[in-house]
């Protein structure tokens, strides 16, 4: 039967998100069937009762993702934001559970920087104030005089997406930016005509405005507090249109009262939707509820990120914008992603064709592939060998966990290929010197893939469907005897492959067939004269 996967979408998603989930592209067609429940702002019990049986959530900032919601979610294998900040949704818990996140970095860049900038200009001319007595019937044109931007310094908290355009604009001003991050280098700052600091107390104390851009984290929580704010000069303003917690509230508000600091634009707060009231409502401050991303350009973009995301993660391949996928950042090319699936399937075959207590992993690839692409294959491999092994959930995101708890090694080694044939070899070692097994596969021009070896037997056959993997004496009328017991049993053989090591010896037979097969099938060929085994592979 085929199998439904629900997608539950809590936050508002422009149409095209759904368009592409509802009508998938053939390039990310899905075998599944979708079953999408669409419920913006619904309340957190409506959530959490629906969260259980979900497959796929897909949020924005009004839900929480937290170890509440996450142990409820029974099936839960993505939780997608459709967003850049994903401070609210508890990721190590994720990981450890298996749960793939993803999000849309840089699709909302524009429109927050635009916002930034917007509130800014708001701020330092009144705009608000005097729309508002205008509109109503006012005309004060000294009330409503401001301050220009021009020569006034900028100090930018966080030089990334958002930041680094923010300081483009605000040099579009006439501003001098000043920009502090530790974790990005000299020439970021020198592309983006921002002086450095080195130190978040040099750029505060030359600053006539602070912008944060900086994630909410550990490290970020309340960076600017009541001693950074007195470190400002006096007289500064504070922008915050990355989130709410950066800045401390009250210690902004005690400063705002005593005039020290004299405005504040803030699109991000501690407590959404009820942020602190004395500061919405203080005179000098402007606020607007948290639409950075707002716009039908940012929201046409995540959209259709977020829906390309998650149908590639129900495909089993490797997203584009991973948040807890140790160590892999872009499935580069096409090529990659069918090197992948093989390597995936060569170790689901290992996985059930020894009888041994396991000890090593091992992966030897033949290609000429860069360290990321080279540790896709690695994952791609302890996945496929654990989802046949283990009965957790295995992802790219948990998978080295699961290896590392079930004491098990991997190794991977690459020899470069000097044709357009690219070979893995997967093998696993037990203790004893004679426990080992090896399965071998070959992709032709990156898109042929064949079974090669199974230890020393030589073959050529496809890795789909069930297949039988056979171990006989090589006498004659085995092949006769297996054809027609499968016959009695209905079962049609779509590839019939056999290989021996010498006349008379050993050989070794796979059996490709068309449909499931039940194992009593399999365990009454093991009766069949001159059998020694016979087993089936099946999950490739
Ligand atoms: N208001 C909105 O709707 C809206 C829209 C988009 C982004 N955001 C928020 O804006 C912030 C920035 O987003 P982005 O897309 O630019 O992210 P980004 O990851 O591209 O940039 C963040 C930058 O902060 C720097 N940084 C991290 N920790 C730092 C620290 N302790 N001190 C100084 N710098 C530090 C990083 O090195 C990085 O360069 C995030 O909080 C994001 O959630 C808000
Ligand atoms: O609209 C949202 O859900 C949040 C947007 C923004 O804060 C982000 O983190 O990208």
């Amino acid at each position: 039967m085929e199998k439904t996967v629900k997608i539950l979408i809590t936050g508002k998603l422009h149409d095209i998100a759904l368009k592409l989930l509802n009508n998938q592209p053939s390039e990310l067609a899905v075998s599944e069937s979708l079953k999408i429940v669409y419920i913006p702002d619904a309340p957190r019990d409506i959530i959490l009762k629906e969260i259980e049986d979900t497959h796929v959530l897909i949020s924005r900032s009004e839900t929480d993702v937290d170890a509440e919601l996450l142990r409820k979610a029974k099936k839960l294998s993505v939780v997608a934001r459709a967003a850049v900040g994903y401070g609210n949704i508890d990721c190590d818990l994720a990981t450890e559970m298996g749960i793939l996140v993803v999000n849309t970095p840089g699709k909302n860049t524009n429109s927050a920087a635009e916002l930034t900038m917007g509130l800014l200009l708001a701020l330092v001319r009144k705009i608000p104030q005097a729309h508002m007595s205008t509109s109503a019937g006012g005309w004060n044109r000294h009330k409503f005089s401001g301050t220009e931007l021009g020569d006034k310094t900028i100090g930018i908290v966080g030089l990334g997406n958002v930041g680094h355009r923010v300081a483009k604009f605000a040099k579009g001003f006439d501003m001098r930016v000043i920009a502090y991050d530790p974790y990005i280098s000299e020439d970021v700052f020198r592309k983006n005509q921002a002086e450095r600091k080195n130190t978040l107390e040099e750029l505060l104390a030359e600053c006539d405005v602070l912008s944060v851009h900086v994630p909410l984290n550990k490290e970020t929580k309340g960076m600017i507090s009541l001693v950074e704010l007195k470190k400002m000069r006096k007289g500064g303003i504070i922008l915050n249109a990355a989130r709410g917690g950066i800045v401390a509230e009250r210690a902004l508000l005690e400063v705002l009262n005593e005039g020290y600091i004299v405005g504040a634009a803030i699109d991000t707060f501690d407590n959404e939707p009820k942020p602190l009231q004395e500061l919405i409502a203080h005179p000098n401050v402007i606020v607007t509820p948290h639409i950075g991303a707002s716009t039908a350009e940012a929201q046409y973009r995540i959209g259709e990120t977020i829906a390309i995301q998650v149908l590639k993660a129900l495909r089993g391949e490797i997203v584009d914008y991973p948040v807890n996928l140790p160590h892999v950042s872009l499935l580069g090319s096409n090529d990659l992603k069918v090197f992948s699936v093989l390597s995936e399937k060569v170790s689901r075959f290992g996985a059930q064709i020894f009888d041994f207590q396991p000890a090593i992993l091992k992966l030897t690839v033949k290609a000429n592939l860069n360290k990321e692409d080279l540790q896709v294959l690695k994952l791609s491999a302890i996945k496929g060998f654990l989802s046949h092994a283990s009965e957790e959930f295995v992802s790219y995101v948990n998978a080295e966990k699961i290896l590392q708890r079930k004491g098990l090694e991997f190794e991977i080694e690459m020899t470069p290929s000097s044709s357009a044939k690219n070979e893995l070899l997967f093998e696993v070692y037990g203790k004893g010197t004679s426990e080992k097994i090896s399965v071998g596969a070959v992709l032709y021009d990156g898109k042929f893939a064949r079974l090669s070896s199974i230890n020393d037997f030589l073959f050529e056959i496809e890795l789909d469907n069930d297949l039988i993997v056979m171990q006989n004496h090589d006498r004659p009328g085995v092949i006769g005897d297996v054809g027609s017991y499968l016959a009695k049993n209905n079962v049609n053989i779509a590839q019939f492959e056999l290989s021996r090591n010498r006349r008379g010896g050993m050989a070794m037979s796979l059996i490709r067939i068309d449909g499931d097969l039940e194992s009593e099938v399999v365990a009454g060929l093991r009766k069949l004269p001159n059998l020694i085994s016979a087993r089936l592979v099946s999950g490739l």
